[in-house]
């Protein structure tokens, strides 16, 4: 018999540190965040305002895709309520995902990209936002499961 292990040098402690925890039994949360990018190539933060959960961290626009919801649907519907901007189906661009037990839920988050939208940022719900540089992404603190989806972009951009 063939062991698979045979045919690749990487051994289990070359594996990054585990953020899934298969054995918990967590229900999934899929949540659809984007990645607006302007014309210089910074990307657009958004604080978690105060009274949410991680709040004061800095994320990716979007939030949790409704039953009967695709989510590039949510994603429409949520940059129009939290930014007042629109956007189309069109111009998401599906980028990478993240997947990672937080201790209640595990989150499923596809990151979108995209660079064209209609309108003006225009926080709608008292949240701070940020236009950032990929090098500047560093400094503000984002939720764990945003951490591989930051390096995955600044590999990109
Ligand atoms: N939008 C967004 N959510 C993220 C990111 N990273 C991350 O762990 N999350 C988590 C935080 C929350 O547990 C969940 C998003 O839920 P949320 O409560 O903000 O969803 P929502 O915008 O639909 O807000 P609400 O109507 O439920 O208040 O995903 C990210 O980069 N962007
Ligand atoms: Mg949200």
């Amino acid at each position: 018999m063939i062991d698979a292990s045979d045919n690749h040098p990487y051994t289990d402690e070359d594996c990054p540190p585990p953020n899934v925890d298969p054995e918990a039994g967590l229900p999934t949360v899929l949540v659809a965040a984007i990645a607006l990018i302007d014309i210089d190539g910074r990307v657009l933060l958004a604080e978690r305002p105060a009274g949410k959960s991680m709040a004061g961290l800095w994320e990716f626009p979007g939030g949790k895709v409704e039953t009967g919801e695709i989510p590039e649907a949510a994603l429409i519907r949520e940059v129009r309520e939290e930014l007042a901007i629109d956007i189309s189906a069109a111009c998401l661009a599906p980028f990478a995902f993240a997947s990672h037990s937080y201790e209640k839920f595990h989150l499923l988050m596809p990151l979108f990209l995209c660079r064209k939208w209609h309108g003006l940022v225009d926080p709608q719900e008292g949240q701070r936002v940020k236009w950032v540089r990929i090098s500047g992404l560093s400094d503000y603190p984002m939720p764990p499961a945003d951490e591989p989806l930051v390096a995955m972009l600044r590999d990109f951009l």
